[in-house]
C-alpha cells in the first residue's frame, strides 16, 4: 500500500487526513479519516488527466499500436476491460495501483454461478440478463480481436471495471464507439471508497473548470470514521450481482409490482377495474414500487390505486388529469379508501411472495425473503398513526422513481 500512496502523491493526488486500511468484515480495503473534515471541504483531489477513461487508454502508444490492426471501434467498457487485461503488473506505469486491486470477486458471475432468470425477483432480472450478455459479448469480442487473451483474464478485468468505475461525462473521442454513450472512468484512490447509502459522507464530482476530480465531504466527517460514498439505491440482490456484497440493513430493498399483478391484486381487494382504468394507468405510467423505508407504499403506488378507484365520470374526457395531477390535498375519505385497499393488496402480495419463496432454489431464497420483509414494512406502516406526509414527500419520491 505504501508504494501505491507514494505513486498517487507523485502524480499530484491529494488526500491529507485519509488512510487506506482494511475494515472489519470481508470488504477489502476502505478509506478512513485520520482527522475530521468540515462539510463542503474537498477530501480527495486528483488531476483529471489521471482518470482512466477510454480516451486515456486509446491515446497510449501501446493501445494506439494495438488498435491500428483492428478495423472496428470499441465501446468504453470494452476499452477499459482491454486496458486491465493488457497492463503488466510489473512493467505498467500503473503497477503500484494494479498490485492493490482485488485478485477475485464475490459476484455470482465471477464464481460461475448461473442463476435461472425465472427464479430471480423482478427487481434483479433485467440486470442479471444484461450482465450475462455483456460479459459474454465482451469476452467473445476481445478474444476474437486479441486471441492471446483468455476468458478468465477478461472476466477479472471486466469485474475490475464494473465494480470500480464511476459516472463521468467524457469528451468525445474519434476512435471510441460511443453509440451507447461514453460515461465511465476508473479513478485510482477514489475507487477505494466503499458503499453505504445511509452513512455516506463523500460525493464525487468532476470539476471540469479546474481540471480536477474531487471527492467532497457532504457532511462533517469525524476522525476515525470510514468514508463512504453511495453507489446507488440498490437492493441486496443487485449489490451482490453487481458488486459481490450485501448490506445487513439495506434501505434500497424494493419490490416491483408489474401492472398485471397490480390489476390482479386490485381485483382481489374488490376494486372494479375497467378497461378505462387500465388505459388511464398506462397513460399515467407510474411504476408500482414498494421500498423498505417505513414511510409506507410509495406515492406512485398510491396514485395507481387512486386511479383504479376513480368513477367513470371522473375519468371521462381526460377529467382524471385534473384529479391525479392536482396539488390539492387528497380528500380524507379517498385517502382512507386507498389505505384500506392497499392494505388488502399488500397482504395478498406478501402471501404470494411467501409461497413463491418456498418454491425457489435455496441459493436465491434470501432474495425473496428480502422482498417479504419489504412487504412487511409496508404493511406495518398501516398500523402506525398517520403523519401529514403525502404532500411534502410527493416530489421527493417522484424524483427517486
Ligand atoms: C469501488 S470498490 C471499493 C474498494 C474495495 N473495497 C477494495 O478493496 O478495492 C467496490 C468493492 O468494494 C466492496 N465493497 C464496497 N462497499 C462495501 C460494503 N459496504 N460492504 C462490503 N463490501 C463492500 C465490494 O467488493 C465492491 O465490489
Amino acid at each position: 500500500m505504501d508504494e501505491f500512496i507514494k505513486w498517487c502523491k507523485g502524480r499530484g493526488y491529494s488526500f491529507d487526513g485519509l488512510e487506506i486500511t482494511c475494515p472489519p468484515g470481508n470488504c477489502g480495503n476502505g478509506i478512513y479519516a485520520t482527522r475530521s473534515f468540515r462539510s463542503g471541504l474537498p477530501i480527495i483531489t486528483l488531476p483529471e488527466y489521471d482518470m482512466i477513461n477510454s480516451a486515456l487508454v486509446l491515446d497510449l502508444p501501446f493501445y494506439r499500436k494495438k488498435m491500428a490492426n483492428v478495423n472496428e471501434k470499441l465501446k468504453p467498457m470494452e476499452i477499459l476491460t482491454m486496458f486491465f487485461c493488457f497492463e503488466d503488473f510489473e512493467q505498467s506505469a500503473w503497477s503500484p495501483y494494479l498490485k492493490i486491486l482485488p485478485k477475485e470477486f464475490d459476484t455470482p458471475a465471477f464464481k460461475r454461478i448461473d442463476y435461472d432468470v425465472n427464479t430471480l425477483p423482478l427487481s434483479i432480472r433485467k440486470y442479471w440478463i444484461d450482465q450475462k450478455k455483456e460479459i459474454s459479448e465482451i469476452s467473445e469480442k476481445l478474444r476474437r480481436l486479441f486471441p492471446e487473451l483468455t476468458h478468465d483474464k477478461i472476466l477479472w478485468a471486466w469485474h475490475v471495471v464494473n465494480t470500480r468505475c464511476i459516472f463521468v461525462e467524457n469528451e468525445e473521442h474519434d476512435n471510441v464507439d460511443n453509440t451507447d454513450g461514453d460515461t465511465i472512468a476508473v479513478i485510482p484512490y477514489v475507487d477505494m471508497l466503499n458503499h453505504d447509502p445511509e452513512k455516506y459522507q463523500g460525493v464525487a464530482l468532476h470539476e471540469k473548470r479546474n481540471g480536477r476530480y474531487v471527492v467532497q465531504a457532504r457532511r462533517q466527517i469525524l476522525e476515525g470514521e470510514q468514508v463512504f460514498v453511495c453507489y446507488g439505491a440498490h437492493d441486496n440482490a443487485r449489490l451482490l450481482v453487481e458488486y459481490g456484497f450485501t448490506l445487513p440493513h439495506n434501505l434500497g430493498a424494493k419490490v416491483l409490482i408489474p401492472q398485471e399483478v397490480l390489476l390482479t391484486l386490485a381485483k382481489i381487494a374488490g376494486i372494479q377495474v375497467t378497461r378505462e382504468h387500465e388505459m388511464v394507468l398506462e397513460e399515467v405510467g407510474l411504476p408500482s414500487h414498494l421500498y423498505a423505508t417505513d414511510e409506507g407504499p410509495s406515492w406512485s403506488l398510491r396514485t395507481n390505486v387512486r386511479v383504479m378507484l376513480l368513477e367513470h365520470w371522473q375519468m371521462a374526457n381526460g377529467r382524471w388529469k385534473k384529479i391525479i395531477y392536482s396539488h390539492d390535498p387528497i380528500d380524507e375519505d379517498v385517502d382512507q379508501k386507498i389505505d384500506e385497499k392497499l392494505e388488502i393488496m399488500l397482504k395478498e402480495l406478501r402471501n404470494g411472495v411467501v409461497e413463491k419463496t418456498k418454491k425457489m432454489p435455496q441459493e436465491v431464497q434470501w432474495m425473496w425473503e428480502e422482498q417479504v420483509k419489504v412487504c412487511d414494512v409496508a404493511i406495518e406502516s398501516f398500523e402506525k398513526p398517520k403523519t401529514p406526509v403525502q404532500e411534502g414527500k410527493k416530489e421527493e419520491v417522484a424524483e427517486l422513481e
